[in-house]
């Protein structure tokens, strides 16, 4: 059994940033559903390259049965680990109910991370990301921005009514965030 902590928050609120730390200090291992659907997109011989292209442009969710399946066989891939950081999924009905059907019994959802922030600041730093993605131009923000409340947020408040959302304020210096983070890791993860 797998367990799992999903890190959710609107596109720049620094879900990337704050798992990298918790990878490197608490023994869980970072997968990035984005991550995992950019690197899906560049591998030859992918027959989902176009279709993972036009939904990250977009703005829109790619379909779940592509996504988990990349979700579980990193897990599977990864070795032995204290748990799983899945940042950035589910963010949409879709993933919910695919996770739900395709992992229940093989994971264990210990709580949600929700990283909560203004959008115009995440909006700024995706703007100032530099990573030269495809879709941290105004028009693809705006519309990830819409997704994100539209279908994203309602996600995080069906966790909330079962109890488990913690939630970080990320309008603050990583160093803050993350010291908040590992009171929540402490108090709910028994790291
Ligand atoms: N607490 C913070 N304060 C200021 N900038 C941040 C903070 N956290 C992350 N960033 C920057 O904002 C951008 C988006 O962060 P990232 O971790 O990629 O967010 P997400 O994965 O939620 O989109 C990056 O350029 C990152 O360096
Ligand atoms: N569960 C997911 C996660 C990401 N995607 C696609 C659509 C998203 O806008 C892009 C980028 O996601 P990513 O998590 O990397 O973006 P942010 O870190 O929130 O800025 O990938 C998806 O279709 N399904
Ligand atoms: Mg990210």
């Amino acid at each position: 059994m797998h367990n799992v902590v999903f890190v959710l928050g609107p596109p720049g609120s620094g879900k990337g940033t704050i798992c990298a730390k918790i990878q490197e200090n608490l023994g869980y291992v970072h997968l990035s559903a984005g991550d995992l659907l950019r690197a899906e997109r560049q591998r030859e011989g992918s027959e989902f390259g176009a279709l993972i292209e036009q939904h990250i442009r977009n703005g829109s969710i790619v379909p779940v049965e592509i996504t988990c399946a990349l979700l579980e066989n990193a897990m599977n891939n990864s070795g032995d680990a204290k748990g799983f950081l899945v940042d950035g999924f589910p963010r949409n009905e879709d993933n919910l109910q695919g996770w739900n059907k395709q992992m229940t019994g093989k994971a264990l959802v210990q709580f949600v991370l929700f990283l909560s922030c203004p959008v115009p600041i995440c909006i700024q730093r995706c703007l100032n990301r530099g990573q030269g993605r495809t879709d941290d131009n105004e028009e693809s923000l705006k519309k990830r921005v819409e997704t994100y409340n539209h279908q994203t947020f309602p996600i995080i408040e069906h966790f909330e009514k079962n109890g488990l959302v913690r939630e970080v304020k990320s309008e603050r210096s990583v160093e803050e965030i993350y010291a908040d983070v590992v009171e929540v890791f402490n108090q709910t993860a028994k790291v």
